[in-house]
């Protein structure tokens, strides 16, 4: 088992990384909690509920509500639907939340937990590749139509408690979506990280050494920007690389493209303006173009939406000034930082993006 902690002004955490995991999840925290909610969604549950539960000991009164398996969760009429079933079952403040799940369970059952009576404690158990980002951090968050994450907060959990083996059971379009948050780390901060992304092979057959290099090289990036930047006053912004593109045609496209496959979009356009503010420099894009080839990345359908719509979306960004959108760009790789664009340059600079793929 590998493990990193992660400090942020007020609090430290354990990130645990290894083999059959979450069978000791309940015995590997360092605090005994009388009362523990597992939230989870209808495809974790048959594989993994029973093997956590069974983890606490028996002096614990354990119970579990499960959601349905989508980004749809991340939504006011389920986030209410886990306080009543908390209240219901007796959770008080001295209870633990466990969120045992992808990325949108972090999410809700983090939000769950900070909010339960004003915030109660609360472990992540991921299982996507992707929630080596979300469950590492503190942004918990429900959507609104109007966007992503629109309503949450930060809430740190008290431990990270991911077993590799469940990302086994993980489809190809949820490898590719975790694949793209790692190559964003790597774009971030580290160039021998992106390397080794665009050598491998087909993601799901990837050595578990490969895998856990990955993820704690992910984890340590993402750690070292929380560490300084909690609540995204400054270079926490860079983690959104990719995004505000990313989450308009996620909102746009009704959340039928995963996250990642958004975000790796996202990554894509943001490459096009860093060269476009550097032009005498040159990024890696005509690689990282073949890479999302190579790995079906849904790269087309930027065509089916409307400029003007994702661009909407985007004035809406929790990044932006008040009448700029603010986008991170790259000096070059592993130098992040961002950029200020009126409204209708964005437009422009999109619409000439939009040409530029469609000749690929
Ligand atoms: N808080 C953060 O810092 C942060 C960072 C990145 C992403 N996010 C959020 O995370 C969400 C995306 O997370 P995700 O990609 O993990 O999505 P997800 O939680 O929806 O999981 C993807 C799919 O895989 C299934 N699944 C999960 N684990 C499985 C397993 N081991 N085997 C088989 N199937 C499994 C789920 O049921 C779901 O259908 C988005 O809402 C995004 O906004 C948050
Ligand atoms: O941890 C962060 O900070 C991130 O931006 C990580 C992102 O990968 C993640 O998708 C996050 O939820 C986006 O946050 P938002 O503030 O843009 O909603
Ligand atoms: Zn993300």
């Amino acid at each position: 088992m590998k493990e990193l902690r992660i400090q942020t002004e007020h609090h430290q955490y354990p990130v645990y990384i290894g083999s059959k995991l979450r069978f000791d999840v309940g015995s590997m925290l360092n605090k005994q909690y009388d009362r523990v909610l597992i939230i989870t969604d209808k495809n974790v549950e048959p594989l993994y509920l029973q093997e956590v539960l069974q983890s606490f000991p028996s002096s614990s009164q354990v119970s579990s509500f499960t959601v349905p398996a989508s980004e749809s969760s991340k939504h006011i009429d389920v986030f209410y639907q886990c306080h009543t079933y908390a209240m219901e079952n007796g959770l008080n403040r001295q209870s633990l939340i466990v969120a045992l799940g992808g990325g949108v369970i972090g999410d809700l059952a983090g939000f769950v937990a900070a909010t339960y009576m004003r915030g109660i404690d609360y472990i992540q158990v991921p299982t996507t590749l992707l929630a080596h980002d979300s469950s590492v951090g503190g942004k918990v968050a429900i959507n609104h139509h109007i966007g992503k994450n629109m309503i949450g907060c930060f809430h740190q959990p008290q431990a990270v408690i991911y077993d590799t083996d469940t990302l086994s059971t993980l489809s190809n379009q949820e490898w590719r979506s975790g694949m793209a948050e790692v190559v964003k780390h790597a774009f971030l901060a580290d160039e021998v990280l992106l390397e080794r992304c665009f050598t491998l092979p087909a993601f799901p057959s990837m050595e578990r050494d490969v895998l856990e290099y990955l993820l704690m090289r992910g984890i340590e990036i993402k750690a070292n920007i929380v560490a300084q930047d909690e609540r995204e006053a400054g270079i926490r912004r860079y983690l959104n690389l990719g995004h505000t593109l990313g989450h308009a045609l996620e909102a746009e496209a009704k959340y039928v493209l995963s996250h990642g496959e958004a975000v790796a979009i996202g990554i894509d356009f943001a490459l096009f303006l860093s060269q476009q503010h550097h032009p005498s420099l040159t990024f890696p894009i005509e690689r990282y173009r073949k890479w999302l080839q190579q790995h079906q990345y849904p790269t087309s359908i930027l065509h089916d939406y409307e400029i003007t719509n994702l661009v909407e979306r985007m004035k809406s960004d929790k990044k932006n000034d008040q009448h700029d959108i603010r986008m991170v760009t790259l000096n070059e790789v592993g130098d992040p930082t961002t950029v200020a664009y009126k409204v209708n340059e964005i437009k422009e600079q999109l619409l000439v993006y939009k040409k530029e793929v469609s000749r690929v």
